[in-house]
């Protein structure tokens, strides 16, 4: 499993400083969609120019004005952009254009999104799948990704992402079930006393 870190409600220097103390254990470094709303493409762009070498996503949440937006963030120094799964499938099909022409990635989030839309979904093989319990869910509700999705709705070559509340505990279930290929973590890390020793104990139960 890849480890994405995603950085949200926070300034762009701060992110950087908290991603240099972590970024040993992760693989991947999401501009949180917070980050994008507060600093728009700047956010970005200063990450990427941090942090080169790593792959960078913008979480950017497009539902509409699909090109306008997967081009900005391509441009910015992206190198995968998030699409909501719930969005017209012209959207989709806009999003996958573009990072097909810029030779980038598409997640596609799949938060709300039924069964049905899923399956309707499945056609963009190329793209990466992530399974999200959101702030609103996790804050107003309680809940958290545990991975309980039937695991028989993805084919053995499709990529599959889980984000929401994730936590070292979470893992284990996780792997049982939605045995995703990328797992996305937040406060996790991002709020722990001490994010080094945080993102390093993922690292050490993801290599397991
Ligand atoms: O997309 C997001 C919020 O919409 C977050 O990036 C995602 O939920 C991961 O953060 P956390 O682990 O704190 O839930």
């Amino acid at each position: 499993m890849k480890i994405q870190l995603a950085l949200d409600r926070m300034e762009i220097s701060e992110a950087i400083e908290l991603t240099r103390k972590v970024e040993d254990s992760v693989d991947w470094i999401e501009v949180g969609t917070s980050l994008i709303k507060e600093f728009g493409m700047a956010s970005v762009g200063e990450m990427k120019q941090a942090f080169p070498a790593k792959t960078i996503v913008a979480d950017i949440k497009t539902i509409d004005n699909a090109r306008y937006e997967f081009e900005m963030c391509f441009e910015a120094g992206a190198d995968v952009a998030t699409v909501m799964g719930v969005s017209p499938l012209v959207t989709i099909e806009a999003c996958m254009e573009v990072a097909g022409r810029y030779n980038k990635t598409v997640m596609i989030d799949l938060l709300n999104t039924t069964e049905h839309q899923k399956r309707d979904l499945m056609k963009y093989k190329n793209a990466v799948f992530c399974e999200h319990v959101s702030k609103d869910q996790q804050e107003e509700l309680g809940a958290s990704n545990h991975g309980v999705v039937d695991k028989n709705l993805y084919g053995p070559d499709m990529t599959i992402a889980a984000a929401g509340g994730i936590t070292l505990d979470s893992l284990d279930s996780l792997r049982k079930t939605l045995n995703p290929s990328i797992v996305i973590i937040g406060s996790a890390i991002t709020k722990a006393e001490n994010p080094a020793e945080a993102a390093a104990k993922f690292k050490c139960v993801e290599a397991k």
